[in-house]
C-alpha cells in the first residue's frame, strides 16, 4: 500500500475513492471499503482519502483522541486490500476549500477519480457544504460515478466511531467490539519494562507503550487475543500505570501471554481487549500483586476454553 503523507504533492491515475477519517475502521466504514474492493477487481486503484488530524480538533481547538493512531489505520487499511492511503495535511487553506473545488482540484485531478465512495450523510468542503446531493449534480458535469451506501445501524443506532469512542470511555469493551470490525486493540512493539514480571512476579508480560493520542478503556485488567507473526494466542493484559510499582508512571499496556515462551522484544504484537475482568489495583506488596496476576491469568483460559 502507498502511504501518502506530509505532502500535497500525489498524482494518481483510475481510482476509486472513499472519503473521511475512519477512525473505528467500524463495520460500517466495512461496507465502504467492499465497495473499493469490488472496483478494485475491475482495474481502479482502491484509495482511501483522509487528513492528517482528526479536523474536529483544527476547528474547534478541541482535543479528540482516536481509536486508531496512524500506524494502527495503516496496518489496518493495508490488510483489507486498499492500494493508496492519503492523510492530507488539513491546514487552515485546506479548511477553506470549497466542497467543489475539493471535488475538482483534488479528487478528480490529484487523485485521477473515476468512482467516489461515500455513506449517505457525509459532509466535506468549507463548512461542510458538500453533501451528497452536491456530489449528484456534480456527477452530472463531471467524469465520476457516485456510490452512496446507507449508514448502517446496529443495535438501534447507527454505527459511528462517535458512538464507539464513548462505549470506549464508559469501559464498556464488549459494547464497542460489536460496532468494529475486528475487537478494538493496541499495535505496536513489544519494549523493554523494569523486568519484574518473569522473575519476581513469575508472571511475564509483553510491554507496550501506546500512542498519547490513543484513546484507551478504562484502567483495567482485560482478557485478550494476541496476534505475533500471522498466529493467534489468549491472554491477560492490564492497561494502566502500574500503581503497585514506584517509580516514573506512563500508560501501558502489559500482556501475559497464555502459552508463549519466545523473546520478542522490538516485535510488532496486536493485542485486541475481549473482556475487562476488574480494575487497575495498588496492593500492598508485590507477593500480593503477583497473587493476584495469577488468579487473573486462570480466569483467562478458563474464560477462552468457554467462549472461544
Ligand atoms: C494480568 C495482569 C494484571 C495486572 N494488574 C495490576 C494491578 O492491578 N496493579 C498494578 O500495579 N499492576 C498490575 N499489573 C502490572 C504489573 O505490575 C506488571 O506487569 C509487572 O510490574 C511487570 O512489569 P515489567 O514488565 O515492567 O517488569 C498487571 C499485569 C498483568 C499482566
Ligand atoms: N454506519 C455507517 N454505514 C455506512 N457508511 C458509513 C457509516 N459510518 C460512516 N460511514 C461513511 O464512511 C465514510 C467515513 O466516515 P467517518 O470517518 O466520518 O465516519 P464516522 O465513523 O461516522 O465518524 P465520526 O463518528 O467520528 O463522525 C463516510 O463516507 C461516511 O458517510
Amino acid at each position: 500500500m502507498e502511504y501518502i503523507h506530509d505532502t500535497e504533492k500525489f498524482q494518481f491515475h483510475n481510482t476509486v475513492v472513499a472519503l473521511g477519517k475512519f477512525d473505528g475502521m467500524h463495520k460500517g466504514h466495512q461496507l465502504i471499503f467492499d465497495k473499493l474492493i469490488q472496483y478494485k477487481k475491475e482495474g481502479c486503484k482502491a484509495a482511501v482519502f483522509s487528513f492528517d488530524r482528526p479536523p474536529m480538533n483544527m476547528l474547534k481547538h478541541k482535543d479528540v483522541s482516536v481509536i486508531y493512531t496512524h500506524v494502527e489505520k495503516t496496518k489496518l487499511l493495508s490488510e483489507r486490500g486498499i492500494d493508496i492511503y492519503i492523510e492530507h495535511p488539513f491546514t487552515e487553506a485546506f479548511s477553506r476549500l470549497q466542497p467543489e473545488d475539493f471535488v475538482k482540484e483534488i479528487l478528480l485531478k490529484k487523485m485521477g477519480m473515476k468512482i467516489l465512495v461515500v455513506g449517505d450523510d457525509c459532509g466535506f468542503g468549507y463548512k461542510r457544504r458538500g453533501n451528497v446531493e452536491l456530489l449528484k449534480q456534480m456527477e452530472k458535469d463531471h467524469d465520476f460515478r457516485l456510490i452512496v451506501i446507507p449508514k448502517l445501524e446496529l443495535n438501534g443506532a447507527i454505527v459511528s466511531s462517535t458512538r464507539i469512542r464513548s462505549l470506549l470511555k464508559e469501559g464498556k469493551i464488549e459494547e464497542a467490539n460489536v460496532l468494529m470490525d475486528t475487537p478494538f486493540m493496541i499495535y505496536g512493539p513489544v519494549v523493554h519494562g523494569n523486568h519484574l514480571g518473569k522473575e519476581v512476579l513469575g508472571i511475564p508480560t509483553a510491554n507496550q507503550v501506546p500512542d498519547s493520542e490513543k484513546l484507551l478503556p478504562p484502567n483495567g485488567v482485560y482478557v485478550s487475543r494476541i496476534y505475533y507473526k500471522g498466529r493467534q494466542y489468549y491472554g491477560i493484559s492490564n492497561i494502566g500505570t502500574k500503581p503497585t510499582i514506584e517509580g516514573k508512571k506512563h500508560m501501558g499496556v502489559e500482556t501475559y501471554i497464555l502459552d508463549f515462551h519466545k523473546d520478542i522484544y522490538h516485535k510488532e504484537i496486536r493485542v485486541e481487549l475481549l473482556h475487562y475482568k476488574r480494575p487497575e489495583m495498588k496492593f500492598e506488596s508485590l507477593d500480593a500483586l503477583s497473587r493476584q496476576m495469577h488468579k487473573d491469568a486462570d480466569f483467562a483460559r478458563k474464560y477462552v476454553e468457554k467462549n472461544f
